[in-house]
């Protein structure tokens, strides 16, 4: 009989769905026990080490694309190239080799302490996680200075923001990594996942060492449409390829893990006949639930429920002692492209980003909201002089308003509205930190564009729910989407489910920081649960 070389054919210990931030962990950590472990993605390459060739002209003859490139960040919002999910999904995202970390900005702050004894569950309380975060800083390395001749560019936005942050309104400057459990009145340098001037993350770190392996294989441009099971137990997943479907099986004893992302597992887990009645009903009124009869549904109305992303205002600040810089996709000026292509040095080397600054509002219920301020070297949308930059103002750990992982008549997934500002609290709290941080204004050079200097407390309040360019945008921080004890269990196992798992952003509470480094380190927790099971 002819030799089968597509190892397809074989069953497989773990089906990982989704090659992001997650994904790409946990399929790491399986193969490295010996599981016999499929990592499925959607999308195709992105980085160059996984045969991205997508770049401009000036990076011809390199092995980099410009997925690799921290300067080129921002240009995925012009043109997206193949990297980001289209007409799959409802919000801006990546759907290629790394998922959402082959097109972010990369930075890369841990969580506080506080964030896991408050808001998860047993198991995975801050002592339960110091293993799994210092093994992510073991694999994954990060830098607040990433350009091999140790200049930092573009620094003037800096200047004014400490001038402001730190001596006017008095936060204390310090490293936000050696510090990660402070978040009250502090301000610091980004800290990104950067490696040698070039964009880290998973893709170069655990992906490489997992392909090393013989049990592990990837398969990208593979989109699992659902996951085959028989009562409650998974027995394989349907893919689409080329418009070809194929379905993978599961050992005797094998697991699928879902890590698709906040709004993709949700989906999916509908998709499978898991999720709300009401949702099957209308995924089985269009006869994509064919094979199930609804007595083998898993109602949970949890699947989906609680979807969460930092609501977010631009402020334009201006200043004459300000040089606001944009990075060029196309066109660089040689002095800046040569020494990135040559030794990794430059403003190329970082996306754009100078400083940061977190701050914390304690509720007389002891509630403790959380929110985050991050300080670009350009100005946006009606406000771009060569003496802007833009304040980007977050709400994070401790908001009150969530929404839902809604699908549209074609059963693609995103946020439903309720996602931002539908608890009036939340607006308040965020209004109260700017207005506390422009009292300060005095102290710095720096004048506000969008929002008056002098605006009150309910006028501000005003202008951050009101949807403009400046306010109301999605943040794409997806996440909590299914909860610990409700949608999964303390292991990840969605619950009604006998190995069926979800290991991504959908999982993580609301973070006090920008959620990668917080989903990388509950994949590693999730990989030490799975494995002991
Ligand atoms: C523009 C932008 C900037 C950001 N900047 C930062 C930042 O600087 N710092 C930070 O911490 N966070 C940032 N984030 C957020 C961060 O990148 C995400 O929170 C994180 O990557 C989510 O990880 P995840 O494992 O949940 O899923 P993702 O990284 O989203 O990966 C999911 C993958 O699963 C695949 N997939 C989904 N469904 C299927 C299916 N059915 N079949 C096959 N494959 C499937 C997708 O194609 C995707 O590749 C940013 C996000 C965006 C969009």
């Amino acid at each position: 009989s002819p030799a089968i070389s597509d190892r397809s054919e074989d069953a497989w210990d773990a089906i990982v769905v989704g090659a992001g931030a997650a994904g790409i962990i946990v399929a790491d950590r399986l193969s490295q026990a010996g599981k016999r472990t499929l990592l499925l993605e959607g999308g195709g390459p992105s980085y160059g080490i996984t045969g991205g060739t997508q770049r401009p002209e000036w990076l011809e003859g390199t092995n980099l694309s410009r997925v690799d490139v921290p300067g080129l960040y921002k240009s995925i919002f012009a043109d997206q190239g193949n990297l980001t999910c289209g007409t799959l999904l409802n919000a801006f995202g990546g759907c290629t080799i790394g998922g959402n970390t082959a097109i972010n900005a990369g930075l890369f702050f841990e969580p506080p302490a506080s964030d896991y004894d408050l808001y998860y569950p047993r198991k995975w309380k801050s002592a339960d996680m110091e293993r799994a975060t210092a093994k992510v800083y073991s694999r994954q390395s990060s830098t607040d200075n990433p350009s091999s001749d140790h200049i930092r560019y573009y620094q003037s936005g800096y200047d004014a923001a400490r001038e402001w942050i730190v001596e006017g309104a008095g936060f204390s400057q310090v490293d936000l990594n050696r510090n990660a459990d402070r978040k009250t009145k502090v301000f610091g340098r980004p800290i990104w996942n950067y490696h040698n001037g070039q964009r880290g993350g998973p893709v170069k770190t655990y992906l490489q060492s997992a392909l090393k392996r013989s049990c592990f294989q990837l398969k990208s441009g593979t989109r699992v449409k659902r996951v085959l099971r028989s009562g409650d137990r998974a027995t394989g997943v349907l893919t689409v390829s080329n418009n070809v479907e194929k379905t993978y099986k599961l050992r005797r004893n094998g697991r699928v893990i879902l890590s698709g992302g906040a709004l993709f597992s949700p989906q999916l887990l509908m998709l499978s006949g898991i999720g709300d009645p009401g949702v099957l009903n209308k995924i089985a009124a269009a006869g994509l639930l064919d094979d199930l009869s609804p007595s083998s549904w898993i109602n949970n109305t949890a699947v989906g429920d609680k979807l969460f992303d930092n609501p977010n205002t631009f402020i334009e600040l201006e200043s004459p002692e300000i040089t606001s810089f944009v990075h060029s996709y196309d066109d660089p000026v040689p002095e800046e492209a040569e020494p990135y292509v040559e030794r990794r040095a430059g403003p190329y080397t970082f996306a754009s980003q100078t400083s940061a600054f977190f701050n914390t509002i304690k509720h007389s219920n002891g509630d403790v909201v959380g929110l985050q301020g991050t300080i670009d070297t350009a100005g946006y949308n009606e406000y771009t002089s060569n003496h802007t930059i833009t304040l980007n103002i977050y709400g994070t750990s401790g908001l009150k308003s969530t929404g839902r992982v809604q699908l549209d008549e074609n059963f693609v997934p995103g946020p439903s509205q309720e996602t931002y500002y539908s608890h009036p609290r939340d607006a308040q709290d965020i209004a109260t930190f700017i207005r506390s941080i422009f009292d300060a204004l005095p102290a710095s050079s720096l004048t506000p564009l969008n929002i008056a200097q002098n605006a009150t407390h309910a006028e501000i309040v005003e202008y951050i729910t009101t949807p403009s360019a400046y306010a109301v945008g999605q943040v794409n921080h997806w996440s909590s989407s299914c909860r610990f004890g409700k949608c999964v269990d303390e292991n990840t196992k969605v619950i009604g489910t006998r190995n069926i798992f979800v290991v991504d952003g959908s999982i993580v509470p609301p973070l006090s920081v920008n959620p990668q480094f917080g989903i990388m380190v509950a994949a590693e927790r999730a990989s030490e649960l799975i494995l002991r099971l």
